[in-house]
């Protein structure tokens, strides 16, 4: 860790801005080549405490962990502004994250190239998720819980330290039966390439100590006595400076931050990589002079680069909850609410690193459209969805072939179109009978068609961008639709098998509300699953890309771009493992 001065006068060949998931780690594989030298700049400071590391206390719901960012209103979710948790400590946001450490499909990827990418394939994601990963086995009690335990699909030898959890909510078997009869298979390979089904995820976590693997730990404490790396926190960059090359393209030659209320710059010889996130990520390229000339100009920051697709494209896994009343007695996280439970739990765990803390929730299900749409509502939302990819709007659009890919991927059964969690929790619990148990199920769409935008609001970075998710705002309201029949699955969830046996009452929705009801309940509910991406798209450039399939920005010969920003359309799965891949 260096002095925002010290810092400034460093000799760097690379400069990293964030050092959060993908930062660290990329900071952390450039600095094995002893003869060059990394710099980091990150505007968290560390912070490794319980709130980090104990799987199962939930920094993120601590807004000293948080930048706090907030949409602006959404029109189509009755004008709430939404938070989308993002860490501010060193590691970003996988010091917040459930650690879920899980891979999208062969298809999705595969399809990549149909956008003009080449050079991404599933078989070389996968072969870099490995080898980013140090998986150990499951436990027999985790296999009992159908953890996958499939060693060819898993690195052994690499940074974050992945396992299933030695811990299960008593669920979570309920909850397997329920899905297994309702059609769904268990799937003990989900990191296979193929992940339809439901199945118990392994972790970013440290099997010997039952802590939280993440950027931090798992990259830059192997290389932190490096003297070719070094690491300025507390420090928030505000903007890239460059200089015209012989070619038409620009070089990056500085990078300006804040820190304690000075201004510094700092030289760079290689090359500039900005890894501060989708929601961060456009902003910065904004305040460097790169994206729409219009908007540049109206915030008063002379343009260098146009690149309209720079903040656009945001996309997300859009989710509702449900609750319900269960039957009996059962240790759920509600139960964290009483002080006294959550220390005796919190003093279990530091004595043995076991119980309900050394865990989050475990389970996951993955599924096609025909597992939760019938064939003749599925035709009907198609034609109606059909009707309005014809617009012109959309015919003549720049991300055309992005619509095409995620038309044929809404028939495939291969990809996942809908995540369905059992949270053993209830979020609103202070509407239900307090005294009983709960649990949610969420549904959370893996495909949405709604794309929002996030940019700067002013020429400083110190002023928080402006967020639009456009929740809800999609062709022939296909996303409303999925989700009104995700909600209708639900509740068939909630009456099967065992979880259907526990339920005592579907507390909310009802299922015996309207179409209308049910869509003003999404409506009010509907919020982001945390798994914003796409905002510097790797697409090409008439395709409104931002970044190149080496992820080098258009236009110049020495930034690029690598953080969750860069992925071009959404996976039916969580980020993170990909990001490290
Ligand atoms: C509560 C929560 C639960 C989640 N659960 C899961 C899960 O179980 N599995 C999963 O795969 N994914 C999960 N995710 C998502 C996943 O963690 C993120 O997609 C991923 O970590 C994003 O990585 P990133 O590198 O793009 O950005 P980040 O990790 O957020 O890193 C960005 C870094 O840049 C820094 N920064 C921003 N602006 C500046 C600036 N101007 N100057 C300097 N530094 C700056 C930030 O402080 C941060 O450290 C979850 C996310 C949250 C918030």
């Amino acid at each position: 860790m260096a002095s925002a001065a010290d810092f400034s006068e460093q000799n760097f060949d690379y400069i990293i801005i964030g050092g959060g998931t993908t930062g660290l780690a990329l900071a952390s594989i450039l600095s094995t080549n002893a003869s060059v030298r990394v710099g980091v700049i990150e505007a968290g400071l560390r912070k490794d405490d319980e709130m980090i590391l104990v799987p199962g206390q939930s920094s993120s719901l601590d807004p000293e962990y948080d930048w706090n960012l907030v949409t602006k209103p959404q029109p189509f979710a009755q004008n709430r502004k939404m938070s989308i948790p993002r860490g501010k400590v060193l590691g970003g946001s996988s010091a917040l994250n459930y650690m879920a450490y899980c891979r999208g499909s062969e298809l999705e990827h595969n399809d990549w190239e149909k956008l003009g990418i080449k050079g991404w394939s599933w078989d070389t994601i996968s072969d870099a998720i490995k080898s980013a990963e140090a998986w150990s086995p499951p436990t027999r009690h985790a296999k009992e819980h159908h953890a996958d335990n499939v060693a060819e699909n898993h690195g052994r030898y690499g940074y974050v330290k992945t396992t299933a959890y030695s811990y299960y909510y008593d669920l979570v078997l309920p909850f397997f039966d329920t899905m297994n009869k309702l059609g769904v298979v268990t799937n003990q390979s989900e990191a296979s390439g193929d992940n339809i089904g439901i199945w118990t995820y392994t972790a970013s976590i440290d099997p010997q100590t039952n802590t939280r693997s993440y950027s931090t730990n798992a990259y830059y404490d192997r290389v932190s006595n490096r003297p070719n790396i070094v690491v300025l926190t507390g420090a928030q960059a505000s903007k890239v400076i460059f200089r015209q090359t012989s070619s038409s393209d620009l070089q990056a030659t500085a990078v300006e931050y804040h820190k304690g209320g000075r201004t510094y710059k700092v030289p760079v010889r290689r090359e500039v990589i900005i890894s501060t996130g989708a929601l961060q990520t456009p902003q910065l390229l904004e305040l460097s002079g790169i994206g729409n000339p219009d908007l540049l100009r109206r915030l008063n920051i002379p343009a260098q680069i146009d690149l309209p697709g720079v903040g656009e494209n945001f996309q997300d896994h859009p989710r509702v909850y449900m609750g319900a009343e269960l039957k009996g007695s059962h240790e759920t996280t509600d139960d964290l609410n009483s002080e006294t439970f959550a220390q005796q739990r919190l003093e279990q765990y530091r004595l043995s690193r076991t119980g309900m803390l050394s865990s989050t929730l475990s389970t996951l299900v993955f599924i096609p459209s025909s597992s939760f749409i019938t064939p003749d509502k599925m035709r009907s939302m198609l034609s109606t969805l059909d009707e309005a990819l014809k617009l012109p709007q959309i015919q003549n659009s720049p991300w055309k072939k992005w619509y095409d890919v995620q038309r044929a991927w809404l028939e495939n059964d291969g990809i996942a179109q809908l995540e369905v969690i059992l949270f053993p929790f209830y979020t609103h619990l202070g509407c239900a009978n307090e005294k009983a148990k709960h649990y949610a199920i969420s549904v959370f769409l893996q495909h949405a068609w709604s794309r929002g935008h996030v940019h700067a609001t002013s020429s400083s970075v110190l002023d928080s961008p402006e967020i639009d998710s456009a929740m809800l705002d999609s062709p022939g309201n296909i996303d409303m639709m999925l989700l009104l029949e995700a909600v209708k699955y639900a509740f068939k969830i909630m009456k099967t098998g065992a979880l259907g046996d526990l339920t005592a009452e579907i507390i909310e929705p009802k299922p015996s509300w309207s179409d209308e009801q049910l869509m003003d309940y999404i409506r009010s509910n509907v919020d982001s699953g945390l798994h914003p991406i796409g905002t510097a798209s790797m697409l090409p450039r008439s395709a409104n890309g931002v970044v190149d399939n080496e992820l080098k920005v258009y236009g110049t010969t020495n930034l690029r771009v690598a953080d969750a920003s860069i992925l071009p359309i959404h996976l039916g799965t969580h980020p993170q493992a990909t990001l490290y891949g």
